[in-house]
């Protein structure tokens, strides 16, 4: 099966292979939303089914939560858990100093509470969504859809004061509806191009009324583990400041494999 799997995917499944290492007996771990956190949840249920690996999982959107119950793991809500000891989960960019741009999947809130009530918060990535600036990759803010019009005009008018590049914000779409997020809200993604103050930023979305949260993630995020579709595997650990190249062998699991490609 692992012919019929693009480079990215194979890149996307040993980041994720990798980061499951993280997973010890008896913890209680944030399951991330996305294709690559897909790779991940199925990875630990293959850990739990197979190894009697024991965990609790607080997922971060109904789709993950399906998922996971699917593979086998036991699905807690963030409020039984309390406080987690791991967090792993995908991104849509990351720069040097690990901070995050989240929410292309639209579960940035959800994410952002249960990596915050995290001990440790791990990114699986594939190598192109490291960047040196965030701002590429459009930023998601998720709003209340109670006015969200004149909720977008404060938020155009507020980025005027800040250093980006681009100012277009889009209601995020599903179809010819707004897109909903689990919490009911919708999306305004920021096509900012370039954010010179990530931490500013984030600071000053959160002031406007009507908006719930921003996809910026400062400070978070602990480990970075990089796969690349020939299996190599690059760690960035914010504390360490480590590089550690690792290569992994191709694990081949079917079963993984025919299950993500469907
Ligand atoms: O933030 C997210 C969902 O809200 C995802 O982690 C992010 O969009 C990356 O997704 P993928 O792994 O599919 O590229």
């Amino acid at each position: 099966m692992t012919g019929e799997l693009s480079p990215i995917d194979k890149a996307k499944f040993v980041a994720a292979k990798r980061a499951v290492d993280y997973v010890e007996d008896g913890m209680r771990v944030g399951l991330g939303t996305g294709s690559t956190a897909a790779w991940m949840v199925r990875c630990l249920g293959e850990l739990v089914r197979e190894d009697g690996l024991k965990i609790r999982g607080v997922p971060t959107s109904t789709r993950t939560a399906q998922l996971a119950r699917e593979v086998g793991i036991e699905v807690i809500s963030l409020d039984e858990a309390k406080w987690l000891d791991l967090t792993i989960d995908g991104a849509d960019e990351f720069d040097g100093e690990l901070n995050l741009i989240k929410g292309g999947g639209g579960a940035l809130l959800q994410e952002k509470i249960v990596a915050t009530a995290s001990d440790q918060m791990i990114v699986i990535a594939d190598a192109a969504k490291e960047v040196e600036r965030l701002g590429a990759f459009p930023l998601p803010v998720e709003v209340i859809p109670f006015g969200w019009q004149t909720t977008r005009a404060l938020l155009e008018e507020m980025l005027i004061s800040v250093d980006v590049m681009g100012r277009d914000v889009t209601l995020r779409m599903n179809g010819d509806h707004p897109y909903v997020t689990d919490e009911g809200n919708h999306i305004l993604d920021l096509h900012l191009g370039r954010i010179g103050n990530a931490r500013q930023v984030a600071m000053v979305l959160n002031q406007i009324p009507g908006v719930v949260e921003n996809g910026l993630f400062v400070d978070i995020c602990d480990v970075v583990v990089i796969g690349y579709g020939d299996g190599r595997v690059e760690m960035r650990d914010i504390n360490e400041g480590t590089v550690e190249k690792d290569r992994l062998d191709f694990v081949e699991s079917e079963n993984l494999f025919t299950d993500m490609m469907d």
